[in-house]
């Protein structure tokens, strides 16, 4: 019998992704999913369950009818303005959330769950490259809200022998080069899809978020990642656990980035070649919770899970995100 996964955002940008990964690797993934920032047409390559997080009972329900051998867990609120400005939502939306699904998972008998956890929960430490050791000070709600759940699942690891893959990811971008899912945040807040958006006049222009950084041309750096090898490390990090390399109780943190940080004007620079358009831009002030450089060192998921993200060239995932953006998109 083909192994089910239940994937919590299976509708949103990753997770559909991370859908298609899993379908392609041999498992079913089984989306949950309450639509607030997902599509409907964004799940493809298994079955759709609608349902809250916080719906304990047809968290119960859904575990119950589909017996999934794990859990991956995408569904989140994650945009940094949003969370500064309104942090209860995310210490609910996040944190309340992912205690229900845990417990969910527990009362179902599943005993493996992927997590994804971000670099935003490292805070800002002036050039130091992040691995899976570098303690953890977040900025923001959002960072707070992921550092919280990682803490969570070590605490059920200990009591309940919860084991757990968690991956804290640098800047997700490109597309499914196929073309059948992509990025499609409403609102958008990153960089790159904002950046095309800018290029085909969806947008007046590009505002660069603060140009007096302590980097080489004053603005941030980010280690920009391919989502289709981030998907891939999904599905390592899956078998990692099935195998049974992941002691009872314990947890596996992976960072997933190149180690390569690019800064804004960099990413820009490299649209214009990619798209061979120009970029209407301004030069606004910095953005409240952004740390000036997050540059992953993932040494870690290379040796262990044997990762090896060959797609994330800027390039590729702006090659991959422009064809997505030009011919993609989905309706409510
Ligand atoms: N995009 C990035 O660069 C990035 C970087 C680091 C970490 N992450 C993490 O990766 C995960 C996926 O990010 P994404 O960019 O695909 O986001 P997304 O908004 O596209 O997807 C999130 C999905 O979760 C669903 N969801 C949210 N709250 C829910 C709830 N209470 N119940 C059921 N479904 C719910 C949404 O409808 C959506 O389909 C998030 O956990 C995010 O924090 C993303
Ligand atoms: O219109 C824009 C949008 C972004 N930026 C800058 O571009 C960089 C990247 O920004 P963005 O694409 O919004 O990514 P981050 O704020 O780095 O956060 C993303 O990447 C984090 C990990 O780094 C994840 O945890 C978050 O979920 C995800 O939103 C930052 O320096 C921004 O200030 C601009 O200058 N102008």
């Amino acid at each position: 019998m083909t192994d089910k996964v239940l994937v919590t955002g299976g509708a949103g940008y990753i997770g559909s992704h991370a859908c298609k990964a899993l379908r392609d690797a041999g498992f079913i993934p089984v989306t949950y999913d309450n639509l607030c920032t997902g599509w409907r047409d964004a799940v493809k390559f298994g079955p759709f369950e609608q349902g809250d997080l916080m719906d304990r009972a047809r968290l119960d329900e859904v575990f119950a009818i589909h017996k999934p051998v794990a859990v991956m867990h995408f569904a989140a609120l994650s945009q940094v303005g949003e969370a500064m400005r309104e942090p209860g939502k995310y210490w609910r939306g996040n944190v309340s959330a992912s205690l229900n699904l845990i417990e969910a998972t527990l009362a179902a008998g599943v005993g493996n769950f992927v997590f994804s956890s971000t670099c935003a929960t490292y805070g800002d430490h002036d050039g130091v490259v992040l691995d899976e050791m570098t303690a953890q000070a977040p900025l923001n709600a959002y960072g707070a809200s992921k550092r919280a759940i990682e803490d969570m699942l070590k605490d059920f690891g200990a009591a309940d022998g919860l084991r757990s893959v968690i991956f804290r990811y640098f800047n997700v971008a490109g597309a499914d080069p196929d073309g059948e899912v992509g990025e499609f945040h409403q609102p958008e807040t990153h960089l790159i899809p904002l950046i095309l958006d800018a290029i085909d006049g969806k947008r007046d222009a590009l505002t660069i978020h603060g140009t007096d950084y302590p980097t080489q041309d004053g603005t941030c750096i980010r280690d920009y990642v391919h989502v289709m090898d981030l998907v891939d490390a999904h599905v390592l990090g899956l078998r990692h656990l099935l195998a049974g390399n992941v002691p009872r109780g314990a947890q596996d943190v992976f960072c997933l980035g190149t180690g390569n940080g690019f800064s804004v004007r960099e990413v820009i620079d490299n649209s214009r070649h990619v798209t061979n358009r120009p970029i209407p831009m301004v030069e606004g002030p910095r953005r409240g919770g952004d740390a000036v450089k997050l540059v992953s060192g993932s040494g870690k998921a290379m040796s262990v899970l044997g990762w090896d993200p060959v797609r994330s060239t800027l390039p590729q995932m702006i090659g991959d995100a422009w064809r997505w953006h030009q011919h993609g998109g989905y309706e409510r």
